[in-house]
């Protein structure tokens, strides 16, 4: 009988030990805890704009991949939320008196350069397919961390980052999030085949991987400049 699992959630079962290092990170629980420092999240939002502006990048490329009209509408949307969610990140360091301009001239770390080039390298060398595969853990890593921290916020509506893990626990987040994944089901569906899985779960594992280094990189750098 064939599998009829949805494709990410066969990744995210093939790469559990890197999937798990990612979304339970220190930084996810002491941040669901509210005893993140503010100096750690501060840093790993200037991070995270420069993260931002190469993925919108990487997106841009997917557009140049797609095989068909319908994928390029369905990466476009994903585009668009990067955008959107850029306004967050700008907002939120407006308050610690840190300017666009600010942001876009800091420096960028090592975490930062390693994963955004990784999963530009995985679309210029590799297919659509590939391309979305390395992408996929940040929405859906985003997504279900969003869902698992609402309740903390529920609690407490004085959590300090209320802000942050609201947009990513919305309702228009967490749709953004399924299409992406149906997106990326109906895709392998039309052009994986079988021998590229290994491949596939590689890339996968990798993407999670580097998406556990950047919230290290959070905790890294808060605790070195307070
Ligand atoms: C390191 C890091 N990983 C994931 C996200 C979340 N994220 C980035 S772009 C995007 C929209 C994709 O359609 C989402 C959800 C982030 N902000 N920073």
């Amino acid at each position: 009988m064939a599998d009829t699992t949805p494709f990410f959630d066969r990744l995210k079962a093939a790469a559990q030990t890197e999937w798990q290092s990612y979304v339970d990170h220190d930084f996810i629980r002491q941040m669901e805890a509210g005893t993140l420092p503010q100096a750690v999240f501060r840093q790993y939002l200037e991070q995270d704009y420069l993260f931002l502006i190469q993925y919108a990048r990487a997106y841009a490329l997917a557009i140049y991949k797609s095989p068909q009209l319908s994928d390029m509408h369905t990466i476009q949307a994903g585009l668009n939320t990067i955008l959107g969610e850029m306004h967050l990140h700008v907002r939120l360091c407006q308050r610690w008196g840190l300017s666009q301009a600010d942001l876009e001239a800091a420096p960028e770390h090592s975490a930062t350069i390693a994963y955004t080039r990784y999963v530009l390298d995985c679309g210029q060398r590799g297919d659509l397919l590939d391309l979305l595969i390395a992408l996929s853990p940040c929405l859906m890593g985003y997504a279900e961390i969003g869902l698992r921290l609402a309740p903390a916020v529920a609690a407490n509506p004085d959590h300090p980052y209320r802000e942050w893990i609201s947009e990513y626990a919305s309702a228009g987040f967490q749709e953004a999030a399924r299409h992406s994944a149906l997106h990326l089901h109906q895709l392998a569906e039309r052009v994986m085949a079988p021998a590229r899985w290994a491949d596939a779960v590689a890339i996968f594992a990798k993407a999670s991987r580097l998406e556990a280094d950047f919230w290290q990189m959070g905790l890294d750098l808060g605790q070195t400049r307070v």
